[in-house]
């Protein structure tokens, strides 16, 4: 009767057979059961690799993909005569949202840039998110610091422009975690301006700086050629070296660069971690709110600019940018580089602006008057707005007191009057 061996390795007819050539026959196959094992483990491997490339992802599954290629291309597809292709950076964030909006409004093609992180509740940018997509508004979700995604995205679509809002905000949560400065600020920053220098033709790059690069300077208002090297936290020392950064940018590689001082920004769809937001919902809730105040008893005040207004100094700005020298990487000529101010020009004291609120949600607020903690605060902005309103047309018109209506009226119907919701 034939082994089972013999039944599976059947020896070749009329050859002959004998022991050594079994223990041969059966070494060979195991060896060959392992190899076949081994093939088919290399081909599955190589199978999953080239199904991941086709997807283009890698680095996240939330991009690449042909589906999303068509979602950026159709997001970035301009409306109007001599219109722009824009990639908003910090699309599903406050300024970004508005501006993704307005410029989707008039005709330009929009890709929004966000990665969606936890500093504050994610579900307002989702909610944002959603208010874009009813504009035909595609947010591709990723990091600014993926050079991966933004060479594809790059080599999808050809950006006349970049509107960079991206940014770790807020300056007294840089004590908590200043690496989120850093990574955002200035290496999301770098690997931004690397993409769009590398870019061909150069997009045109428009970004927010902030009026927290006064830092300590005494001589008010704010003028764009005073001092900018005593930061007083560490969020303003990030954005400086933004600004020294794309200086680099602009003279080593012909980028067209503008840097936009925003003036604590604040309206509807707002950033909950700003005082005007934090005090709606603790003043409705209850809650004693904590109004810091400066040496000697001096009250604090800021610059407030509405959302509107902010948007249309951006908008203009985009309209009004000469275009990049740079090809391949290498500068053909002087590009400009420009920096504004973007402030309102009429400071508002914290208390008043705590008046204000009591008077649009029509309750008292419980007031905890503490000294100014030193945790990067500034006493005082105040913006020079004269360069901006010469050279962009910038001219703000809506005061502290009728934004900050405007806010109530979306806040309420934002997350009711209840504040069951409001969780963030
Ligand atoms: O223009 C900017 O470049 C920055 O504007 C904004 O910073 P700020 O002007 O500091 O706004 P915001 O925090 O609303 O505090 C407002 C006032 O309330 C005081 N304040 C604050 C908190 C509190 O609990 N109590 C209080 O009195 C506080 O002392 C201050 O006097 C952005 O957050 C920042 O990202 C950046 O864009």
């Amino acid at each position: 009767m034939p082994s089972l061996e013999d039944e599976l390795f059947p020896s070749t007819p009329g050859k002959f057979k004998d022991r050594s050539n079994r223990k041969f026959h059966r070494c060979l196959a195991s060896t060959s059961t392992m190899f076949l094992w081994a093939l088919f483990l290399i081909a599955l491997t190589a199978l999953y690799i080239s199904f991941q490339s086709f997807l283009g992802g890698g680095d996240t599954d939330k991009w690449g993909g042909i589906q999303w290629e068509r979602q950026v291309v159709a997001s970035a597809k301009v409306h109007r005569h001599g219109g722009f292709s824009v990639l908003v950076t910090g699309a599903a964030g406050f300024v970004g949202t508005h501006v993704s909006i307005a410029l989707k409004k008039r005709g330009d093609g929009v890709v929004g840039l966000d990665n969606f992180n936890h500093y504050y509740n994610p579900s307002l940018k989702r909610d944002r998110q959603k208010l874009l997509s009813q504009q035909d508004i595609f947010i591709v979700e990723g990091d600014l610091n993926n050079g991966r995604l933004l060479s594809k995205l790059f080599g999808v679509v050809e950006f006349t422009h970049v509107m960079h809002l991206a940014a770790q905000a807020g300056v007294r949560y840089a004590l908590e975690n200043p690496r989120s400065y850093i990574h955002s600020n200035i290496a999301g920053l770098v690997t931004l301006l690397e993409a769009c220098k590398n870019a061909d033709p150069q997009p045109v790059f428009v970004w927010a700086s902030s009026s927290s690069v006064y830092g300590l300077n005494e001589k008010v208002p704010f003028s764009e050629s005073d001092r900018t090297d005593q930061p007083a936290s560490l969020y303003a020392a990030t954005k400086k070296a933004g600004e020294e950064i794309a200086h680099t940018y602009n003279h080593i590689h012909g980028l067209s660069i503008t840097g936009l001082r925003f003036f604590t920004v604040y309206g509807p769809w707002g950033r909950p971690d700003m005082a005007y937001f934090s005090f709606t919902k603790n003043i409705l809730k209850g809650k004693a709110i904590t109004v810091y105040r400066g040496k000697n008893r001096v009250d604090l005040a800021r610059d407030f600019t509405y959302i509107d207004d902010i948007v249309k100094g951006c908008v203009a700005s985009l309209d009004t940018a000469g275009k990049s020298t740079g090809s391949g990487g290498k500068k053909r000529g002087p590009a400009p580089y420009r920096t504004y101010n973007l402030g309102n020009t009429s400071p508002v004291t914290v208390p008043m602006m705590v008046g204000i609120l009591e008077r649009h949600l029509k309750v008292k607020a419980k007031k905890n008057v503490v000294e100014m903690p030193g945790n990067g605060d500034v006493p005082y902005t105040h913006a020079n707005i004269t360069l901006a309103r010469i050279e962009l047309g910038y001219k703000p018109t809506t005061d502290l007191q009728t934004g900050l209506k405007k806010f109530v009226r979306w806040y309420l119907s934002y997350y009711g009057h209840t504040q069951g919701k409001a969780s963030y």
